[in-house]
C-alpha cells in the first residue's frame, strides 16, 4: 500500500514531533489539534527543531520550507477524508481516543489506517471503536519522536498483516527502528519505564531523598541520559499518571499504584515541563 498522506491528531509535544518526521520522509502532512493556537504551537516547535538544523549545518534553509511546506494545519476533523494513514497523538484517555476512532471511521476513506500513539492503552479495545478493526493498530513513537530511533508496533486483535506491514514499512521509511509487540498494558517500553519512574516518586514521598539526588543516582549510577524525575517532568506528569493507572487497573496489581505524590501534582496542575512545574521549575 502506497502512503502519500498522513493526519496527525493532537498538535502536543508527540503530535508536532510526529508530524515532522513524516514531513521529513516527504509525505504531506495535515497537523490536527482542536484549536489553531493548539495547532500554531505545534507548527513553531518544528519550525524552532528544523531551524536547528539549519544551523548545524545538516538541512538547507530551502529544505526547511519545503519540508514546512508539506504540512498544512486542520481544526476541522473530515479534513481525514482523503488521507491514507491517521496517526491519533491525543491526551491519553480511552474516552476520547475511541470518540475520535468512531468518528475517523466516519470521515476517513475506507482503505486508510487508523494507527494510535497511545503509550499504554488497549489497541483491541480503541479499535474495537470502529467498523475496521483490521484496519487499526498501535504506532508508539518515543519522545522526542525526532531523536529517538524506537517505534513500538503492536497490532489489536483484529489487525491484518497487510496494515503492520504498511506501518512497518512507514516507521522505516521514517528511518525508525520498528519493534513488535503484544498487546498488553503499556506494552513493552511502558511496563518497564513507568514503574521505574513511579518508584523514583516514591523515594521522593518517603523523605528517602532529594529529586536532584534521585536524578543524580540513576544518571551517573546507571549512565541513564536523564533522571528519572527529569524524564517524568519532560514526559509529563498527566501522561505518566494516565500510564500508571492502566497498568493498575489492566493488571489489577498493586505493584502498579501511582504514588499520591503523582496524583497531587497533577491535581495542582503541576504537569511538568509543559506546564512550567513539576518536579522542576521551568521558564517559559
Ligand atoms: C512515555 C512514553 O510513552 C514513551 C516515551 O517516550 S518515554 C521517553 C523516552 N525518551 C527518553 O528516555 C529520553 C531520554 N533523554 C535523552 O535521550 C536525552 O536526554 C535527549 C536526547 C532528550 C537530549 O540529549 P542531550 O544529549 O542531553 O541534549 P542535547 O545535546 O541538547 O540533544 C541531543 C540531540 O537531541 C536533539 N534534541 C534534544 N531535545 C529535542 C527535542 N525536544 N526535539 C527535537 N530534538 C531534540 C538536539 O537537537 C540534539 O541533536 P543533534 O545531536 O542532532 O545535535
Ligand atoms: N509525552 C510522551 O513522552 C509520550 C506520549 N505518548 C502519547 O502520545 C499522546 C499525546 O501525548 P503528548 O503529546 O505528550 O500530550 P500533550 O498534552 O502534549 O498533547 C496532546 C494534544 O492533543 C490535544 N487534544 C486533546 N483532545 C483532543 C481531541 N479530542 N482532538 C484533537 N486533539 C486533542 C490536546 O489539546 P488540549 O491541550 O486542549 O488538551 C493537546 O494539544 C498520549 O496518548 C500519550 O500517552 C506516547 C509516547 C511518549
Amino acid at each position: 500500500m502506497e502512503i502519500k498522506k498522513v493526519m496527525v491528531i493532537g498538535a502536543g509535544q508527540m503530535g508536532s514531533g510526529i508530524a515532522q518526521v513524516h514531513a521529513m520522509a516527504g509525505l504531506d502532512v495535515v497537523l490536527h489539534d482542536l484549536k489553531s493556537e493548539f495547532v500554531e504551537r505545534g507548527m513553531s516547535t518544528m519550525t524552532k527543531n528544523l531551524l536547528r538544523q539549519v544551523e548545524k549545518g545538516r538541512i538547507s534553509e530551502a529544505d526547511k520550507e519545503s519540508i514546512l511546506s508539506r504540512i498544512s494545519t486542520s481544526t476541522d476533523l473530515t479534513n481525514a477524508s482523503d488521507v491514507d494513514v491517521v496517526i491519533e497523538a491525543a491526551v491519553e484517555n480511552m474516552d476520547i481516543k475511541t470518540a475520535l476512532f468512531a468518528e475517523l471511521d466516519q470521515i476517513a476513506p475506507a482503505h486508510a489506517i487508523l494507527a494510535t500513539n497511545t503509550s499504554s492503552l488497549p489497541i483491541t479495545e480503541i479499535a474495537a471503536a470502529t467498523k475496521r478493526p483490521e484496519q487499526v493498530i498501535g504506532m508508539h513513537f518515543m519522545n522526542p519522536v525526532p531523536v529517538m530511533k524506537l517505534v513500538e508496533i503492536i497490532r489489536g486483535l483484529a489487525t491484518s498483516e497487510k496494515v503492520y506491514q504498511a506501518i512497518k514499512d512507514l516507521s522505516l521509511k521514517l528511518e525508525k527502528t520498528p519493534v513488535e509487540v503484544n498487546d498488553f498494558p503499556g506494552f513493552v517500553s511502558n511496563r518497564i519505564l513507568m514503574p521505574m519512574i513511579n518508584e523514583a516518586i516514591y523515594t521522593v514521598f518517603e523523605g528517602v531523598a532529594s529529586p536532584e539526588a534521585v536524578d543524580e543516582v540513576m544518571k551517573l549510577g546507571m549512565n541513564h541520559p536523564m533522571g528519572p524525575l527529569t524524564l517524568a517532568d519532560f514526559i509529563g506528569l498527566d501522561t505518566c499518571l494516565y500510564i500508571m493507572e492502566t497498568l493498575h487497573e489492566g493488571f489489577g496489581d498493586d505493584k502498579y499504584r501511582p504514588c499520591p505524590l503523582l496524583r497531587k501534582y497533577v491535581k495542582a496542575g503541576w504537569l511538568g515541563k509543559k506546564s512550567g512545574r513539576g518536579f522542576y521549575t521551568y521558564e517559559a
